[in-house]
């Protein structure tokens, strides 16, 4: 993930007030978007939120209703070949041809644009070779794994070597192997200073991938920060405390119920071992205010913990409050971020 890139990086994708509707059904209703060139932007959302319709107007294959759109410092309503030129695009739908072979279709692309037979050929190789592909480049693309198809539909995209590249659901459908194959990709494409809009219906794809992450719900924009912004939006964060002596633990827990207001030392259940027990958990924000002003109560409290890590929601517990769902299958794992 690039850290390097701040919101003040020059945007290689921004959006203001982007609407778009079918009929009635209004998708988009008013989306502002802002995506500093050479980072990784991520649009989360459930089924049918407006994703691939929001990646396909920023790509040009459809209008929008409304908005101030620009892409790679071209206007979409008034430069959309520039805006073309300057993106590549791998949708849901894979570009792939799978009648002919990975080089086959690697080297139509090459054609399309119009790149020499001998330039072709060498970009054609560099990629299959940088995708893992050259064993399989003379196969007919039919017979590839689906981790394969879609590197190969990557590999196709970079064909013209855009600097900006939109991936709509790039794992989807992928097994855990393929999905990691896949976020290396990516990684690599943002350390070349690739800028990359993403869209995904997986939590941890974005806060992997991502250096910002938008969550689109109803046509709007519910949420967007570092996946850390996000977490910190909803309440559940807290400070634990982690004590080996007893009688440390018990004085320390006497001190913080006189002296944080909301202080709520727990003690996890019981089959907990017994070193785990000695735990005081102080909610939180996690911001480093609060972290210095428990630390300089500590200190002049005179309470030596053994470990102090900081807890915030993980990204599931965001989404779900934001888009309204009830929440996981899997409980939530209770990572020190
Ligand atoms: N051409 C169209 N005509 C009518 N409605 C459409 C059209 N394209 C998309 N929609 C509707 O717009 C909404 C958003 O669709 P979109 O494909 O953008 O969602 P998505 O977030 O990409 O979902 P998914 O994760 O399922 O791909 C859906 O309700 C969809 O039915």
């Amino acid at each position: 993930m690039s850290t390097s890139k701040t919101p003040q990086s020059p945007a290689a994708v921004s959006a203001a007030g982007l609407r778009k509707s079918y009929g009635d059904k209004t998708v988009l209703d008013g989306i502002d978007l802002r995506i500093p060139a050479g980072s990784v932007f991520a649009l989360l959302g459930p089924n049918g939120a407006g994703k691939t319709t929001a990646v396909n107007i920023l790509s040009t294959l459809i209008t929008a209703d409304a908005g101030e759109l620009h892409v790679g410092g071209h206007d979409l309503a008034t430069d959309p070949q520039a805006v073309r030129a300057a993106i590549g695009v791998t949708g849901q739908f894979s570009a792939v041809d799978g009648l002919i072979t990975g080089e086959e279709n690697m080297l139509l692309m090459a054609d399309l644009h119009h790149l020499s037979r001998r330039e072709g050929r060498r970009t054609a190789a560099e990629l299959l070779e940088r995708f893992d592909l050259t064993d399989a480049a003379k196969k007919p693309a039919a017979t590839y794994s689906g981790g394969m198809k879609r590197r190969l539909d990557i590999a196709m995209t970079l064909v013209g070597s855009p600097r900006i590249i939109f991936l709509d659901e790039p794992t989807t459908g992928l097994d855990p192997r393929s999905r990691h194959t896949m976020w290396q990709v990516i990684r690599a494409l943002v350390s070349d200073g690739v800028t990359v809009l993403l869209t995904t219906q997986y939590l941890e794809e974005a806060d992997q991938l991502a250096d910002r992450i938008a969550v689109l719900h109803d046509g709007v924009i519910a949420a967007e920060g570092t996946a850390e912004e996000l977490k910190r939006l909803i309440p559940g964060g807290h400070i634990r405390l982690r004590f080996s002596d007893p009688s440390a633990y018990r004085s320390a827990a006497r001190a913080l119920r006189e002296a944080v207001a909301g202080g709520t030392p727990v003690r996890p259940p019981g089959s907990a071992p017994a070193d785990e027990a000695l735990v005081l958990r102080i909610p939180s924000d996690g911001t480093p205010r609060e972290l210095r002003s428990l630390l300089d109560w500590l200190d002049s409290a005179g309470i030596e913990a053994d470990e102090l890590t900081v807890h915030t929601p993980d990204l599931d517990d965001v989404f779900f409050a934001l888009t309204g769902g009830t929440g996981t299958d899997q409980p939530s794992e209770e990572a020190g971020r």
